[in-house]
């Protein structure tokens, strides 16, 4: 799939750097050396991508972009000064542009800005390509607001309630690939409530997108330009507890946590502070947060501010955080400041043509990392993936994907590239895992094999111990956080399917 790129600078010497530079890419390149010439070449279509060189101390140097955002708000612009102009760089990303960059600029940098610029386009190719090949019936004028229908992977491509061009549209505007009804409404909710500073909760299965939504959602706002600081909460207490481990007497009396918390916000100031996987918070951060946001209500209450930093605050969770909070283990407090906003991502097997259309982006772009000419998958590949439960989510299905473009030698990905044991019948989800899975008698590499009995222990001691976390990891002797990891890893976090409407 080509991608055209439009380079608008009004030095003919430049305009042919520009092009090779760009041209060994693999793109198509329109040249135009001026405003009108630009506008001429995008009214004729098929433009992915804008490249302008201006000059900021132009009174109209930012025309361009305007009437690009007017007429054609989903082509990227990227714009070249070739002085450096903080007050006009401001002013040409507030109206759009993807990226200011210094000219002359090195080739690498304008490369990257390229490909990064051109990722949602491809995402969107591959999503429309992906669609057509799988021969869904023409969409019709249903409105959004049409009751959503369930899907299943087992359905025969039950029509989507929304046209393809929304998935398309979706993809362009923030490399989000899924046509499913709930992830639409999920974004839709997301882009609504972007430039607001309340707090929200992206709730879902492992390996659902929680933290491609947050960074979205971050990034479409107005702190788009701002930090956006991601704290792995689970890596963070693991870290503690080995700390705990080697000094029993350290703990949040000597500050520690404080100080910590105080560092995040500072990093996060004026923009965003992403808490991944909220509940393995450690208990003095949670109380780090609840003040936080209490402060955050009085502050809006007196509508002054009080020195506290302005940070809005995201979160992700693939536990029942509610179930926790009935349990004594979250803090009912902070779960109801923190759950005002809910936003619920479908898992991966509830979102019907969306495996395909996924796997179909992943082949596009893998083999374009990996320069190899892969361009499709054949009929009993695509059987498999559909029949595969993915209790990794899209994280697995990425990883599946990156696998059979490295392994397929031909054009076409079959099933022999995919992993083994995709495709079997699917494993059952925790709320029915009363039957052993099978261990396969085939020969395969010992740590994948190792993983089918880990699994299943796990499963009998928590079923053994009424999905107890502490009493499970003492049984088996491995610490809460190993126990956390592994039930991710094998999509045994959630007791119920919490993000379904
Ligand atoms: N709808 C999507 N379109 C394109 N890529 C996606 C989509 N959803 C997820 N991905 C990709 O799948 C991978 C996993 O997504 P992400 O890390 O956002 O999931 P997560 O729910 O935060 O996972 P975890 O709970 O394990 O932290 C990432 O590489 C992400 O870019």
């Amino acid at each position: 799939m080509k991608t055209r790129l439009l380079i608008v600078h009004p030095e003919p010497s430049t305009l042919a750097l520009l092009s090779s530079m760009l041209m060994s890419m693999g793109h198509e390149i329109d040249e135009a050396a001026n405003d009108r010439m630009a506008v001429r070449l995008m009214e004729r279509g098929g433009v992915d991508l804008m490249i302008a060189g201006v000059d900021p101390s132009d009174i109209e140097a930012l025309e361009l972009l305007a009437y690009m955002r007017r007429k054609h708000r989903q082509i990227p612009v990227i714009l070249m000064f070739p002085d450096s102009n903080p007050e006009r760089t401001k002013e040409a990303l507030r109206l759009g542009a993807l990226a200011v960059l210094k000219f002359p600029v090195p080739a690498t940098e304008l490369r990257a800005a390229v490909t990064q610029a051109l990722g949602p386009v491809v995402a969107a190719q591959a999503a429309a390509a992906a669609a057509a090949a799988a021969a869904l019936p023409k969409p019709t004028t249903q409105s959004s607001s049409a009751p959503p229908s369930t899907h299943s992977p087992h359905q025969n491509h039950t029509p989507a309630p929304a046209p393809h061009l929304r998935a398309e549209q979706l993809a362009i505007d923030w490399g989000i690939v899924g046509n499913d009804p709930s992830l639409r409404q999920a974004i839709e909710l997301a882009a609504s409530m972007a430039s607001m500073r309340s707090p929200v909760l992206i709730v879902g299965e492992p390996g659902t997108g929680k933290s491609l939504l947050a960074q979205t959602l971050h990034s479409m706002g107005s702190r788009g330009d701002k930090a956006f600081v991601n704290f792995d909460c689970t890596a963070r207490s693991e870290a503690w507890s080995e700390h705990e481990a080697i000094d029993p007497n350290s703990g949040s009396a000597n500050g520690q946590s404080d100080r910590e918390w105080r560092s995040q916000l500072a990093q996060a100031q004026g923009g965003t502070l992403f808490l991944d996987e909220v509940s393995a918070l450690p208990d003095d951060l949670r109380l780090q947060l609840l003040r936080s946001l209490q402060d955050r209500e009085f502050e809006s209450m007196n509508s002054n501010h009080n020195g506290q930093p302005d940070v809005r605050f995201l979160m992700s969770t693939s536990e029942n955080l509610s179930g926790l909070v009935e349990q004594g283990k979250f803090r009912q407090d902070l779960y109801h400041r923190i759950s005002v906003i809910c936003l619920k991502l479908p898992p991966l097997r509830h979102r019907g043509t969306d495996i395909e259309q996924l796997a179909e982006y992943f082949r596009a772009r893998f083999a374009q990392e990996f320069n190899k000419n892969v361009v499709g998958f054949t009929r009993d590949a695509l059987d498999c993936l559909n029949k595969h439960d993915w209790p990794g989510n899209v994280r697995e299905l990425e990883g599946v994907i990156q696998r059979g473009v490295v392994l397929c030698q031909g054009s076409r990905i079959t099933s022999g590239h995919l992993s083994p044991g995709l495709g079997n019948p699917r494993v059952s989800r925790p709320s029915s895992m009363s039957s052993r899975p099978q261990l396969s008698s085939s020969i395969r590499p010992l740590k994948e094999a190792l993983e089918e009995p880990e699994k299943r222990i796990i499963i009998q001691a928590l079923q053994a111990l009424n999905w107890n976390r502490q009493e499970t990891a003492r049984v088996l002797d491995i610490n809460r956080t190993t126990l956390y990891k592994k039930m991710k890893k094998y999509g045994l976090l959630v007791d119920g399917p919490i993000w379904v409407n």
